[in-house]
């Protein structure tokens, strides 16, 4: 499936179909049928790495002020720091189930591979905050839309939801209708 550019104009002439390029598809990762939209190339690019968070930041800039980045773990990290440092924000970390300590709130959700618990600091998030929640991957929406939950029991208000890579076949954007959602790039159906 060849994967296409979503948002063209949040990136220099040429630099989205280079950072695209570095995105490989593995077959029957982590389980047989799912097909791995593997980033890391693109990460561990310099360039590739630059262009991408910038991309976020001019996206990040249509939804107004941004009080707050929080990311997915483990990939959404790789992606929300980076942006909080670029937005001059801070970055909350939602980790899997039993990584923070207490006290917390917790969701819990499926995936394409599996099922997992998202947790967050209980006072990481303050109430009436302007949150941007930002993942490298939207397959089926489950995490985007459990990130999305414990956001909002904390009070505070989602701005937007970004990634890098949405493979529509997984439909996940269905999960997040009324929310401001970009995705960079594309897997189309
Ligand atoms: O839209 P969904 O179906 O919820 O899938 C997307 C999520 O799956 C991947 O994370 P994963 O849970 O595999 O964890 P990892 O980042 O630790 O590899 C990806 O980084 C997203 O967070
Ligand atoms: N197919 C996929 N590739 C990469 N990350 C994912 N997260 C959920 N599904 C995925």
């Amino acid at each position: 499936m060849t994967l296409e550019v979503r948002e063209p104009e949040l990136f220099e002439p040429g630099r989205a179909h280079e950072a695209l390029r570095r995105v490989r598809a593995v077959p029957d990762h982590p389980v047989a049928g799912v097909t791995f939209q593997d980033v890391t190339p693109l990460l561990a690019d310099g360039q590739g790495l630059h262009d991408v968070v910038e991309a976020f930041a001019l996206a990040a800039a249509r939804r107004g002020e941004v009080d707050l980045v929080v990311g997915m773990e483990a990939r959404g990290f790789l992606l929300g720091a980076p942006l909080a440092l670029r937005l001059g924000t801070g970055f909350v970390p939602l980790r899997k189930a039993g990584k923070l300590p207490p006290p917390t709130r917790s969701v819990s959700y499926e995936l394409e591979y599996g099922s997992a618990e998202l947790e967050v600091g209980r006072k990481s998030i303050p109430a009436g905050a302007r949150v941007l929640v930002v993942d490298d991957v939207l397959a089926t929406g489950g995490t985007a839309e459990a990130a999305c939950a414990l956001v909002e029991q904390c009070g505070a208000r989602v701005v937007g939801v970004d990634f890098l890579l949405e493979i529509d076949v997984l439909a996940g954007r269905t999960r997040l209708s009324g929310r401001s959602v970009t995705s960079l790039f594309g897997v189309p159906a």
